[in-house]
């Protein structure tokens, strides 16, 4: 795959906290137009990795390139291309859900009428009209993933950056979120994002990387990395989760009472 076709491409990203190596140089690959899940286990460096591809962290080594343009190098034309929704959704809280659209579209110097346009068309689609002008801060946890979603999406990037975008999201509204995201892939535009959730990855995905103690360990479209079997089925064996659940024995105290 030549750098053109690539929306993404990392070259030994590494980063580490004191002694603990959180991503140790990382290759991370995803096609133009591609809708990829970033998958692996708890401290698998998902979160480090992403944070550094979008900008918000400073790697210690490495390059990454978002259609061909350097991240930590060229960041106004790499930050004008992406959207985020990252871990956590820190969002201003204090604004209703239309300010907060509202606002967001005049960070990125949209015209206001352009803002209010896509805004009320972002806010319906989501399902969020009667909510727009309540507080944030009183959104629930699906609905506060909708509106960072839409606030993401508002400039129209070329490549949407979601880290975890379906914890804690009601099955309603993970079918809307989903809805969206391809109607944007449809339109050539790149997804990627993090998650635990094997059954959704394998749902929606045509890319998987494939990340485990800081490294990928298998990365390509979603049937070679499947390679026949369950999405979870590969993954569990690429992880080498069967080692680790060695549930027989411990936890012989677990469950043994009888009153
Ligand atoms: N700010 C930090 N300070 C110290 N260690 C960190 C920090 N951020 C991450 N780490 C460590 O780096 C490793 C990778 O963490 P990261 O959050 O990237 O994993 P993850 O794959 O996103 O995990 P999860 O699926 O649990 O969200 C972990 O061992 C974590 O403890």
């Amino acid at each position: 795959m030549s750098d053109i076709e690539e929306a993404v491409r990392t070259r030994g990203l590494f980063k580490s906290f004191g002694q603990q190596v959180a991503v140790g140089g990382v290759d991370l690959v995803v096609p133009r137009g591609g809708f990829a899940g970033l998958v692996g286990p708890n401290g698998a460096g998902k979160t480090t990795t992403l944070s550094m591809v979008t900008g918000l962290l400073r790697p210690d080594a490495g390059t990454i390139l978002i259609g061909g343009a350097d991240v930590w190098r060229d960041p106004v034309t790499v930050k004008a291309r992406i959207g985020v929704l990252p871990e956590g959704l820190r969002l201003f809280e204090r604004l209703s859900g239309r300010e907060l659209l509202s606002y967001n579209g005049q960070l990125r110097g949209i015209p206001k009428g352009e803002v209010e346009r896509r805004a009320e068309e972002l806010l319906r689609v989501m399902d969020l009209t009667e909510s727009a002008d309540k507080l944030v801060v009183d959104y629930s946890t699906g609905m506060r993933k909708k509106i960072g979603l839409a606030a993401a999406l508002l400039h129209n990037p070329a490549v949407l950056f979601l880290d975890e975008p379906f914890e804690g999201v009601d099955p309603v509204s993970a079918n809307t979120l989903v809805e969206v995201l391809r109607r944007y892939t449809a339109s050539g535009s790149t997804v990627v994002f993090s998650s635990h959730v094997m059954d959704l990855v394998e749902r929606l995905c045509d890319w998987v990387s494939v990340m485990n103690r800081g490294q990928i360990v298998a990365q390509g479209p979603l049937e070679a990395v499947r390679g026949g079997r369950s999405l979870n089925e590969a993954f569990l064996g690429l992880v080498g989760a069967h080692a680790q659940s060695s549930g027989e024995e411990g936890l012989s105290w677990l469950g043994s009472t009888s009153a």
